[in-house]
């Protein structure tokens, strides 16, 4: 194979799975994407291997994608990606299916960190932040190795929303959405600017309702799922973006759920989305963002909800898990 590096997805007989897969089998920096998946989908995958296989042909793509139940398979990745959970139908807040899905995320972390001891792990599954602080317990990896895609999603799609009402190209758009991926969500405004001027400072800011632009993006998810049932190319593209950040050790900074330990206003103990510099080794930094009075105001109400949740989240959990 070339000479780029194995990512592993577990969950890939489900919907974000397989699209990550797709997606990241097209990454030139990705030599092998393992696709693992419980013993009973076995099939499925091994279906949608040959059928991604087929695709890489038609693109001239040399890469292994290798359908597997075995975590041994996991030996040797660079990033494990976790996308397995139970699903979230339109009516289900992401918090109700917190707790079934911190166990999956305990069981799959403890088996990355014995397989797969130097990986970086991805997490996708939701409560996203409640997760990722699941993932770096049960797995004892440096925190720095241990990321939720958090509000990277969140961001892009506001990225979309504000292109669509300024009329300006995405790539102009400079703006991030931090704090928790779900109700909490906090939109940076004070320092979102479009080709470098503050977005304050275009006329058509007066008719921009930012609240209104909010709401779109808190409800994004839940109306592609009411629409299609799942969110797919979305998540697939941010997952295969910050995969190739990371392997290609780019130094971008993305806003992603890292574990906090006092850096922006002393909010520790706590795993939250936020502006990261991301490099070969996983999350290199966090960037203190300047905030006014009010952002900060909502940012620390969402790690006081994320905490919250955490905190009942790991109450259910095995003892070994807490340490
Ligand atoms: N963080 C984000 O931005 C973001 C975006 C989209 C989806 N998500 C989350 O990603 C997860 C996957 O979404 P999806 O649409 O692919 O769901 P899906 O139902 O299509 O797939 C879920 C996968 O998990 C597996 N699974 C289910 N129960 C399991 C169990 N008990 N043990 C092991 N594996 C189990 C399924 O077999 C399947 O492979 C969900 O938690 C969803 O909310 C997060």
């Amino acid at each position: 194979m070339g000479c780029g590096m194995k990512v592993s997805v577990i969950g890939a007989s489900g919907r974000v799975g397989k699209a990550a897969a797709f997606s990241l089998a097209e990454e030139s920096v990705v030599s092998e994407v393992v696709l693992l998946a419980r013993e009973k989908s076995l099939g499925r995958i091994q279906g949608e291997a040959l059928d991604m296989n087929d695709a890489m042909a038609a693109k001239d793509i040399r890469v292994a994608i290798t359908p597997s139940s075995n975590f041994e398979d996991l030996a040797g990745s660079k990033i494990v990606v976790i996308t397995a959970g139970a699903p979230r139908t339109s009516d289900m807040t992401r918090m109700d299916v917190a707790k079934p899905n911190a166990k999956i995320i305990a069981e799959y972390s403890r088996l990355i960190a014995k397989y797969a001891p130097e990986s970086i792990i991805l997490v996708i599954t939701n409560p996203v932040d409640v997760m990722t602080y699941v993932a770096y317990k049960a797995s004892g990896f440096p925190r720095s190795r241990v990321i939720g895609l958090g509000n990277h999603l969140d961001s892009l799609r506001l990225k979309n929303l504000i292109s669509k009402h300024f009329n300006i190209h995405v790539s102009e758009i400079h703006t991030r959405i931090i704090g928790e991926h779900g109700d909490h969500m906090v939109l940076l405004l004070s320092s979102t600017s479009i080709g470098g001027i503050l977005v304050k400072d275009f006329p058509q800011y007066q008719s921009f309702n930012v609240e209104t632009i909010v709401d779109k993006v808190k409800n994004a998810g839940s109306y592609v799922i009411n629409k299609k049932g799942a969110t797919e190319y979305g998540p697939a593209f941010a997952i295969s973006n910050t995969v190739k950040t990371i392997i290609n050790d780019e130094k971008r900074i993305l806003t992603l759920t890292t574990f906090l330990d006092g850096e922006i206003d002393e909010v520790s103990d706590v795993c939250l989305g936020v502006p990261v510099k991301l490099g070969i080794n996983g999350v290199e930094r966090v960037i203190s963002v300047k905030m006014t009075d009010n952002e900060l105001e909502d940012f620390k109400t969402a790690a006081k909800v994320v905490k919250k949740s955490t905190e009942e989240v790991m109450a259910s959990l095995d003892e070994d898990v807490k340490d």
